[in-house]
């Protein structure tokens, strides 16, 4: 049985309209309402111990999901299951069995040291004392918070409150996982610290782990699996390289560092996009010449410093995609 299941999904919220030529009096008595739809007819699955990147532009309708799985929200037609239950009806065992991080919104107490927050976590989870100071230790271990645990949280950076968080997401053992832009602000060595306690920790306790960012490079690290939505359709769910595979542009830049400044080469697929002293960047076309085809035809002919092949990356991918 699935972990997570979604099926024939929709929420739609629904705003108060306030319009201008009508009475204060009229918009209290009979207000208006339109309806916006959120997510709209989603299906997917997720086994435990998959790690998935929920991706899409802004609006898309992520948090919309997540707060539907987490029990927050419950949606307007079809059905919802983790660990085979409604999280709205079961919402206290969902608690249990579940952590959630959304964004920088954080789950301590601002005067508070991290130390006393832990404890706290202890006492609500009900966590017996053995398997508390297991966990514990090695949370602080794997996300480097030995420095900062008597602190207050107010005093904490966001790096640091952002690793207690964490932390404090893992510490009951969830089996699943939601993490809503976990990395969001993060400078680029705490972010390789989230992703590799993200992969440790899926490793480890086969975790499920669904993931929501809009860094490519979290989900080029993290997940195997991708679920794209946008305009809260389902646009793509599969393996990341099959994802690569399907939307990858259908050419290439080849980069060639020559040993001095030559003039452009000319060949029929070759078509020069700019020169950079000695270096000069070729766009061409998959179907007309491979890659390893280009990289023999430059290299016999003339003497090569450095040759680099540059495929669309998924934030290429992506940015195309959005727009
Ligand atoms: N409480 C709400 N009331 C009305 N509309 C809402 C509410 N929350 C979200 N929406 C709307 O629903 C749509 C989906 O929002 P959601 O927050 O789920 O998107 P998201 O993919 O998480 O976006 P982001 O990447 O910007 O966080 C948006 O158009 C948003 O304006």
């Amino acid at each position: 049985m699935p972990q997570i299941e979604l099926s024939n999904v929709t929420k739609d919220y629904k705003i108060r309209n306030r319009e201008s030529n009508r009475s204060v009096f009229a918009e209290f008595i009979r207000p208006r309402y339109t309806k916006k739809c959120a997510v709209r007819n989603i299906n997917f699955t997720v086994e435990q111990g998959e790690m998935v990147g929920f991706i899409g532009p802004n609006g898309a309708g992520k948090s919309t999901t997540i707060k539907m799985l987490t029990g927050i929200l419950t949606p307007s037609s079809g059905t919802v299951r983790v660990f085979g239950h409604d999280p709205c009806k079961n919402r206290t065992m969902n608690a249990l069995k579940i952590g959630v991080l959304f964004g920088q919104r954080s789950q301590m107490l601002w005067d508070l040291p991290v130390r006393d927050t832990f404890e706290m976590f202890k006492i609500m989870y009900k966590i017996k004392p053995q398997d508390y100071k297991r966990q514990r230790d090695r949370l602080i271990e794997m996300l480097d918070m030995g420095d900062f645990l008597s602190q207050a949280v107010r005093q904490l950076s966001l790096g640091q409150r952002m690793r207690a968080n964490l932390a404090l997401c893992f510490l009951h053992q969830p089996q699943v996982v939601f993490l809503d832009e976990p990395t969001i602000g993060l400078d680029v060595l705490v972010k390789d610290r989230v992703q590799e306690f993200l992969k440790q920790i899926n490793k480890e306790e086969n975790t499920t782990i669904l993931l929501t960012t809009h860094d490519t490079k979290d989900i080029e690290e993290v997940a195997q699996r991708l679920v794209l939505i946008d305009k809260g359709k389902l646009l793509f769910d599969g393996e990341q390289i099959d994802f690569h595979e399907k939307y990858k542009e259908t050419e290439y830049i080849l980069e060639v560092e020559f040993d001095q400044s030559i003039p452009p080469i000319i060949h029929e697929h070759f078509q020069l996009q700019r020169v950079e002293t000695q270096k000069h960047f070729y766009k061409i076309l998959h179907n007309q010449m491979r890659t390893g085809e280009a990289i023999s035809y430059v290299a016999s002919r003339y003497n090569v410093v450095d040759i680099r092949v540059r495929e669309s990356s998924l934030e290429d991918i992506l940015k195309s995609l959005y727009k």
